[in-house]
């Protein structure tokens, strides 16, 4: 008897509830962010994840197109912090798939360390990146396209 075949990848939503939706993922490549991009796809979107690491979101497409054969994913560099870099993910998003419905601001992070320990450069990098990160995101894409937005940090 052949052993029952196990889903990598499921939701509670009906599959392809979404489909044909294009989504934007920041921080598509690793943890929570590649979890949500999966969740996506299942569900019929296509999407764009974005991060700084190349390496990074190489492999995630690789691993996620090994998931869920024939689903749609690619990958841009952007580093959320800076304008110009959010304004090209989110033109080479629109130029390779025509529209953005759902914008997933996952990017982001934190130090763990004690308040007397941290240092304001470490500081300022955790606001850069989950306030004014999110921020540049959600601006350029209400200037360029989108309707949703979903905020994670
Ligand atoms: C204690 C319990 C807490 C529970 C919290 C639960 C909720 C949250 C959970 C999570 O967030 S889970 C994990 C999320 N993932 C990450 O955090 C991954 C790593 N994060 C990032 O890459 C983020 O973008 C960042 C943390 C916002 C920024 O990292 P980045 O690498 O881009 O920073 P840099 O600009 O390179 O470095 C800035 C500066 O900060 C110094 N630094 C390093 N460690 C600390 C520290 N512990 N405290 C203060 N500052 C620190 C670092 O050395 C850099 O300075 P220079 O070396 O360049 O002088
Ligand atoms: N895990 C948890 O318990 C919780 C997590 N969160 C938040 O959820 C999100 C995902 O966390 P998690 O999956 O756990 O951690 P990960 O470290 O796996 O994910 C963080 C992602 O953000 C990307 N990122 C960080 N800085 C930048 C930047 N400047 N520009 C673009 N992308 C960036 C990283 O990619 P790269 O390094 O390639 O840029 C990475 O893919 C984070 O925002 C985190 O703060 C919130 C609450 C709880």
């Amino acid at each position: 008897m052949a052993a029952p075949t196990v889903a990598k990848v499921t939701s509670v939503f009906r599959q392809k509830l979404f489909k044909d939706k294009v989504a934007l993922v920041t921080g598509g490549a690793t943890g929570i962010g590649k979890t949500i991009t999966q969740e996506l796809l299942y569900l019929g979107c296509n999407v764009m994840i974005a991060s700084r690491k190349a390496d990074n979101l190489k492999a995630a497409v690789t691993e996620i197109q090994g998931n869920l054969p024939g689903c749609d994913v690619r990958w841009t560099e952007c580093n959320i912090r800076k304008e110009d870099s959010v304004k090209k993910m989110v033109s080479t998003t629109l130029e390779q798939f025509g529209k953005i419905d759902f914008l997933v601001n996952n990017g982001g992070g934190q130090f763990y360390a004690p308040t007397s320990e941290f240092s304001l450069k470490g500081f300022n990098a955790v606001v850069e990146t989950n306030l004014t990160g999110t921020f540049l995101c959600m601006k350029e894409e209400l200037n360029q396209s989108c309707l949703l937005s979903f905020m994670q940090t």
